[in-house]
């Protein structure tokens, strides 16, 4: 999140901090555990752990923040938060990634340091045979057989190290994809493993964005990173120039030209002092403003809109072409705007000017000098020459991976702190309770529950109160934004209220593992999932245990009276379904195979997804949440019924707490209570006849529905 104007000025505080300390002083805005959910801000904390690092680099000068994926700028700074985070995170990353293939990759290390050892070598050969050659003519005793013996020699070489390179090519391919497995999977656990509350968090979405950044530099999807394991090839580069930088000693020491050796190291590293003295930016391409961040999140948005044909109606409908068009294109413009300074500042005068000449010309100073010595020879003036060519190649190399490995360090320390963090539902361990169910079905007793949506100003719930118990049934009903889904949601333990007591069976509900509790309910969400898939898996992830059971899919089909709608199918339960973002018109490439289903139809699928696990006796609460908004009376009717059945035993006796929230408050006569919610708080509560006889908001509101 951007830290509050009012905290600007102790985040430079913080950084200044640093600098003289080694230690920041930060705004704790980020609470990782659950208790600590919307906490007074911490006017600072030292940096730790990656994750403080992590944040600490994305500190703009205004308490902005640098928009995820931006590259880190090279400065003492973060040169320090990269020391901290190497020692928090990238030590035990890096061990973790060796346990996957501990010889591979010890062989892969090896192979890289031994194969950046061969341009040395194949220099040194080839200036042998030059020298071999050079004598042989000039003492006038060449012979063919001679020059063969040579080249073969050199061929023999060549075969060896091309094996070496294939052997150590699909080694590393095994040890790249391990790591790159580990990396997505850890990933995708990040992601799966955290709650509503906890992924709302802009902190949080940041800090994943700039974690999938980093796995997926495995892929080597080209975004301007090398993949971690490519931190090896620093190795490899130094040997490189170190084995270079010896052949060069070899030539110039001899000849007691230190002049010659000073030369040369002068010209083989002046422009690698040009491009970081003469272009101080260049590193900072993709350092966006948050204008021109935003302008680049509105320019996707538009594209999106003009490519999706989910959105092709209403665009036609209200004529959005114009609309979408001229915003996109003035924000897209800001972007390419921002690419231009970018380019513009990349190529000026200093990085423009074209030195190679200037330094070929350099080079050839100490080979004359050299050329003046008494052990001056072809071969070893040729040497000299593809030494310091490889010295320069490999300099530059050296220093890209080196500016690359550096982003990529703190796009790791989002990596490692998103595993750190603890999903914002989850109770400590020593809070955990067991839920036991209940045999007639959940009590619930809300007191005082207020909540509010982050960023808003206004509650979304106050003060709510009620009571349920064992078996019964309750309708909620009210306005539109009245907070009966936001209800729906705590209930669901989806959300955490902020204020008041949640007891379900006598028990607080931040008390339940959120994944125990969810076991002991069913629910239909009013925004329901829509797959694009086939219909037994939409139904089937209501009990992904029963996925593979046709019986029980037909079962809960049954159940939602949807088996006409699926018997219309022309696959049955096999049909894939075209959800609303991937619905297709006639003709429109290969998901024109996909089927589409009406909004009842869907809503019926949607709550045999409920009823997949709706019959099971550990489950004793179902909610719906507006289960029956697009079905016909007659279906609505049905639909009621087979809850009604579902929630008795075969005695007749309630097994099963129900609640659901309506708008059709014929249906809420079925209830043993209603709950009439106004602006976020239950304006009445009690029975169907209660509220009528009471003539007040729920009494207009059914007469005007009936
Ligand atoms: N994600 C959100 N962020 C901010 N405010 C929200 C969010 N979702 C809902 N709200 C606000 O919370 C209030 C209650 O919303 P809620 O969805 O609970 O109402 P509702 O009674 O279910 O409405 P409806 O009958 O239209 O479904 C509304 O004022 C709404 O604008």
């Amino acid at each position: 999140m951007l830290i509050a104007s009012a905290h600007r000025s102790s985040a430079w505080c913080s950084m200044y901090h640093l600098f003289k300390t080694g230690r920041i002083l930060l705004p704790d805005d980020f609470p990782l555990v659950s208790e600590s959910l919307p906490q007074p801000e911490k006017p600072s904390v030292p940096v730790r752990t990656a994750y403080d690092a992590w944040l600490a680099s994305r500190h703009l000068p205004g308490g902005e923040r640098l928009v995820p994926g931006a590259h880190r700028r090279f400065s003492l700074f973060n040169v320090k938060l990269a020391l901290i985070i190497v020692r928090t995170c990238a030590f035990e990353f890096f061990s973790r990634l060796l346990s996957l293939h501990p010889v591979r990759t010890m062989l892969m290390m090896s192979l890289n340091v031994i194969r950046s050892l061969f341009p040395a070598f194949r220099g040194y050969s080839q200036a042998l045979i030059i020298d071999e050659l050079q004598s042989l003519v000039i003492s006038g005793n060449f012979t063919w057989t001679r020059l063969l013996h040579l080249v073969a020699t050199e061929l023999v070489r060549r075969i060896f190290e091309s094996l070496l390179d294939g052997f150590a090519a699909s080694n590393e391919t095994i040890v790249v994809d391990s790591a790159r497995f580990y990396v997505e999977y850890v990933q995708m656990e990040q992601r799966v493993r955290l709650d509503i509350p906890t992924l709302s968090d802009p902190a949080v979405r940041d800090l994943l964005q700039e974690s999938d950044l980093f796995a997926r530099s495995f892929s080597g999807s080209g975004f301007g990173l090398l993949s971690p394991l490519d931190f090896i090839h620093i190795i490899s580069l130094v040997t490189e120039i170190f084995s270079h930088v010896l052949l060069i000693l070899s030539l110039t020491g001899g000849a007691t030209h230190y002049g010659v050796l000073l030369l040369s190291i002068f010209s083989a590293t002046l422009p690698l002092f040009v491009t970081w003295f003469g272009c101080p930016d260049a590193h900072s391409e993709t350092l966006y403003t948050p204008r021109e961040a935003r302008a680049a999140d509105r320019q996707e948005k538009m594209r999106n809109l003009a490519f999706n044909d989910a959105h092709r109606p209403e665009i036609e409908l209200f004529g959005l072409g114009d609309w979408i068009l001229k915003t996109w294109a003035s924000a897209r413009k800001v972007v390419l705007d921002s690419e231009q300074t970018q380019n513009f500042r990349d190529s000026s005068f200093m990085s423009k000017l074209n030195f190679s000449d200037f330094l070929f010309a350099l080079q050839n100073i100490p080979l004359v000098l050299l050329l003046q010595t008494s052990s001056a020879s072809l071969g070893s003036l040729t040497l000299y020459r593809s030494s310091i060519q490889s010295v320069i190649l490999a300099s530059r190399n050296l220093l890209a991976t080196s500016r690359m490995v550096f982003q990529g360090i703190f796009f790791m320390s989002a990596f490692c702190a998103g595993r750190t963090l603890k999903p914002r539902l989850q109770p400590n361990e020593e809070d955990v309770v067991c839920y036991q169910t209940s045999l007639n079905g959940a009590t619930i007793e809300a007191r005082n529950l207020s909540y509010t949506y982050p960023g808003s100003s206004e509650p979304a719930l106050k003060d709510v109160n009620f009571t349920l118990q064992s078996g019964e049934t309750l309708a909620i009903v009210g306005y539109n934004g009245s907070g009966k889904s936001t209800l729906a949601k705590i209930l669901l333990r989806i959300m955490d209220h902020d204020l008041g007591h949640l007891a379900i069976n006598g028990v607080d509900i931040r008390r339940y593992d959120p994944q125990d509790y969810h076991q002991h309910l069913t629910a239909v969400f009013q925004g329901f999932s829509k797959f694009s898939t086939t219909v037994r898996e939409n139904v089937g992830v209501g009990r992904v245990e029963k996925m593979r059971s046709r019986t029980s899919i037909e079962t809960a089909i049954h159940l939602a009276e949807a088996d006409s709608v699926v018997n219309s199918l022309p696959y049955g339960i096999r049909t894939i379904l075209a959800s609303g973002e991937s619905m297709s018109y006639p003709g429109s490439g290969p998901s024109s195979r996909q089927h589409g289903l009406s909004g009842g139809e869907w809503q019926r699928l949607s709550i045999a997804r409920a009823f997949m696990r709706a019959n099971e006796p550990q489950v004793d609460l179902l909610l719906f949440d507006e289960p029956t908004s697009s079905l016909d009376a007659h279906a609505q009717n049905q639909i009621f019924d087979t809850i009604d059945k579902i929630s008795r035993s075969p005695t007749g006796e309630r097994i099963k707490s129900c609640i659901f929230i309506t708008h059709r408050l014929s249906t809420a006569r079925r209830a043993d209570k209603v709950v009439m919610m106004q602006n976020g708080t239950i304006s009445e509560f009690g029975t169907h006849d209660e509220l009528l006889r009471r003539d007040g908001a729920y009494a207009a509101l059914y007469r005007a529905s009936v």
